[in-house]
């Protein structure tokens, strides 16, 4: 396999893909490499479902094998919130400073320690003659009372990561990489890759 296909148009989770893809050799393609393709309605309830959606429909549409990732953040005192709605929390605009906002504003006088959050990532790969098969990656950690930091993207200025005593935003993509609930579900589903992609079985 020489390339693979990620269906997502996010700059942030893009650019880490490039790099957990970088060491295996293999040509990384988004859907910022294509004109006119439109967004998939994200009309699951899980991640998983909002996942598989988004990787048959790109695999439909383009007749490739394509990776989907849906992901969020799971704040416990919020009863799960964001989570499945993370991108569009504070409205559909996507606005990452509103969404920070909204959960800071949530969270107000609520202790360090109960404010333990998750971050969620499952991957589909969706095959053109219509296989299908996920991977999950969690990433444990706490939400801040203030953002803190200017890597990353969405809610990792907010997001404290106890192995690293920083926030997500305050990592190298490296750093990140390392321990997040991205490059989990892809160690994953590397796990699996041979017998995914074994000759044969590559379409
Ligand atoms: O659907 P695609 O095109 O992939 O892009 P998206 O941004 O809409 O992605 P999701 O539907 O999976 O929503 C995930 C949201 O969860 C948040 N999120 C996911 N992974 C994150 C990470 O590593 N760091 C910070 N926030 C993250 C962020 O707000 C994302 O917009
Ligand atoms: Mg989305």
């Amino acid at each position: 396999m020489k390339r693979m296909i990620i269906a997502t148009k996010n700059k942030g989770k893009v650019a880490e893909f490039q790099q957990l893809f970088a060491k295996k050799g293999i040509e990384l393609l988004s859907l910022l490499d294509y004109n006119d393709i439109p967004d998939v309605e994200e009309t699951g309830t899980t991640f998983a479902e909002n996942a598989i959606l988004k990787a048959t429909t790109i695999a439909n549409m383009l007749h490739e094998t394509v990776i989907a990732d849906d992901s969020g953040l799971i704040v416990d005192a919020l009863d799960g919130e964001p989570g499945v709605y993370s991108a569009r929390y504070a409205g559909e605009g996507k606005n990452d400073q509103a969404n920070i906002e909204k959960v800071l504003k949530k969270l107000q006088g609520v202790p360090f320690e109960q404010r333990t959050a998750r971050f969620h990532c499952t991957l589909a790969v969706a095959k053109p003659n219509g296989e299908v098969t996920t991977v999950d990656g969690v990433c444990e950690g706490y939400i801040t009372e203030e953002p803190i930091g200017e890597n990353g993207f969405g809610y990792d200025p907010i997001f404290f990561v106890p192995e690293k005593q920083r926030t997500m935003a305050q990592l190298t993509k490296e750093e990140k990489n390392e321990i997040s609930h991205r490059a989990k579900a892809l160690q994953h589903l590397l796990h699996i890759w041979d017998k995914l992609f074994e000759k044969g079985n590559e379409s």
